[in-house]
């Protein structure tokens, strides 16, 4: 035997690529957000996606970015983050840490620190300047949450489905 093999993903890689394939799920035309948290010791606790509520059809509802509120997705759509703490049935998360495509806004932001997860992972921070973020960074910092930016390592991995 040649012992063993060298070139596993880390953790990181492994946790962000489970956020990412997650939100591959997502039917919003512009903006696809996964999310992933995970325990202490590394076990994947939960997942989630921006989708619709249960039961709100994904044809009936608008994709929309701008016009009349109401028949815009921002007042429907689930976010990934809150998707992923409320798909969790085990009890606490206290301690947990998310891994997301995209920097939580301010209203994940809270189920993020009442929830007791303790450290953020994201990739993408594209709304860096909002009113929205800045809120979330403002929270994390007051309630102890930490956070920080995923470091892209290039690796391409091909998955056939
Ligand atoms: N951290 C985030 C931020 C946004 N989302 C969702 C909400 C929308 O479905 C979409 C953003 O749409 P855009 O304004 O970029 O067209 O992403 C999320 O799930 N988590
Ligand atoms: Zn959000």
């Amino acid at each position: 035997m040649s012992g063993k093999r060298k070139d596993y993903i880390s953790w990181d890689e492994y946790f962000m690529g489970v956020a990412m394939l997650s939100g591959r799920r997502s039917k919003d035309p512009s903006t696809q957000v996964g999310c992933c948290i995970v325990s202490p010791d590394n076990k994947i606790l939960s997942m989630g996606y921006n989708g619709l509520p249960r039961g709100c059809s994904d044809d009936e509802f608008p994709w929309e970015r701008e016009g009349d509120p109401l028949q815009t997705k921002y007042v429907y759509t689930v976010h990934s983050e809150l998707n992923a703490i409320l798909n969790y049935g085990g009890g606490s998360l206290e301690g947990a840490k998310l891994y997301v495509s995209l920097f939580p806004c301010n209203e994940c932001a809270k189920a993020i620190i009442q929830s007791g997860i303790k450290e953020v992972i994201y990739d993408c921070d594209k709304y860096a300047d909002t009113d929205s973020v800045l809120a979330s960074k403002h929270m994390f910092d007051s309630a102890g949450v930490r956070y920080h930016q995923y470091h892209r390592t290039g690796r391409k991995i091909e998955i056939e489905l």
